[in-house]
């Protein structure tokens, strides 16, 4: 009998999360049925959309949403002997039975990268800097792209993929250690927008004739500011909001209309799973590009599943640099 530990939603979230919305649960999982699988999580990712979909798809009692890249320990299911790896949508769960139906085989994984890497550059946020830049930004070599939350999962994926695609890059990140990383995997301009004077002019300075295209990863009054200093028919991708998750009272800023009018431009929200059509096909074009050393991943690896809330609300205050990971 295997005994499943899993983190629930004691209570919705108010303002930023506590230790305490959450809790943790212990239940023996039952023997396996013909076409079940049992897994084992091995790495688990916490997210921020997982603050606002807490709220919008759950209810207090369930357990935490979220992935993990999970390995098979018992099978009666021919598809999933023992030892396949999947990236499966099954929530905060040391252990879970799936029927098989909704995994993501892993693909042949290179030894020396690893597997935790399918819930970062070569999974989900990967592909969402990946067609948030070719389907909503349509970048061109020669532009001058912007991207919030540079030294993140998402963004730290954006501004590689921009230079592979021959463009400028600018990113913004919070620490003077994500800065100096964003220099290392190659941006062409990187500042901390916590300790610049002012953020108009340190955009103004490190783009002078401004910006093509802008990643947003955060909204809020950077984004404001950020409006007016595009270019004529710049594309502006909405990929998240992060400084507004944990607000109680909406933020309230200048309107849209006036700078997009006057420099026509286009902006654009979306969600990843928009392209899920074309998942497999962009997978394997990252994967190339990390053998390659094209692109480099950072992670943020917390070590024990009881560490899962902290790793999470540490996600929210920007302690991770890269993809923030769980390690069971
Ligand atoms: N549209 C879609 O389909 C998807 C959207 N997203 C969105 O992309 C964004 C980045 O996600 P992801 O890369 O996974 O996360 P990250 O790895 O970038 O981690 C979140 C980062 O956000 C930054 N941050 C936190 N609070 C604020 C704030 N108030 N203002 C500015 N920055 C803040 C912190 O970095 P710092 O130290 O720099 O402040 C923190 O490290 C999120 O908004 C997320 O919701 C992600 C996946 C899919
Ligand atoms: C299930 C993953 C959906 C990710 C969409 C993210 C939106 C904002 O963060």
């Amino acid at each position: 009998m295997v005994r499943a530990k899993s983190w629930t939603l004691k209570k919705h979230f108010e303002g930023f999360p506590k230790t305490s919305d959450f809790e943790l649960k212990e239940v023996e999982l039952p023997k396996l049925k013909d076409g079940d699988v049992l897994f084992e999580s091995v790495f688990l990712s916490v997210d921020p959309y997982m603050r606002p979909y807490s709220r919008k798809s759950m209810k207090e009692g369930d357990i935490m949403i979220g992935s993990q890249v999970a390995r098979v320990v018992e099978s009666k299911n021919p598809t999933y002997p023992v030892g396949t790896y999947v990236v499966a949508f099954s929530g905060w769960r040391t252990h879970f039975i799936s029927d098989g139906k909704d995994l993501q085989l892993l693909p042949a994984w290179p030894e020396k990268f690893p597997r935790s890497l399918a819930l970062g550059t070569i999974g989900m946020p990967g592909l969402t800097a990946y067609f948030g830049l070719f389907e909503i930004c349509k970048i061109r070599a020669g532009d001058t792209v912007l991207v919030t939350a540079a030294a993140g999962a998402v963004g730290s994926v954006v501004g590689q993929i921009a230079k592979i695609g021959g463009c400028k890059v600018v990113g913004c990140a919070g620490s003077d250690k994500k800065v100096a990383y964003l220099k290392q995997i190659g941006f062409d301009e990187a500042f901390n927008y916590k300790t610049v004077g002012s953020l108009e002019e340190a955009l103004r300075k490190a783009s002078p004739d401004g910006y093509d295209c802008y990643f947003d990863n955060v909204g809020g009054e950077f984004s404001s500011i950020v409006l007016n200093q595009m270019k004529k028919f710049g594309r502006i991708a909405v990929c998240g909001a992060i400084s507004g998750y944990n607000d109680t009272v909406p933020q309230k800023g200048p309107y849209v209309q006036i700078p997009m009018l006057f420099n026509q431009l286009s902006m654009e929200g979306f969600i990843v799973s928009r392209w899920n059509d074309r998942r497999e096909e962009a997978l394997k074009i990252l994967l190339r590009w990390v053998v390659e050393g094209k692109i480099k991943c950072e992670e943020h690896v917390t070590e024990g599943f009881e560490k899962m809330p902290a790793a999470f609300m540490g996600l929210l205050k920007g302690e991770n640099l890269g993809k923030a990971v769980i390690k069971v």
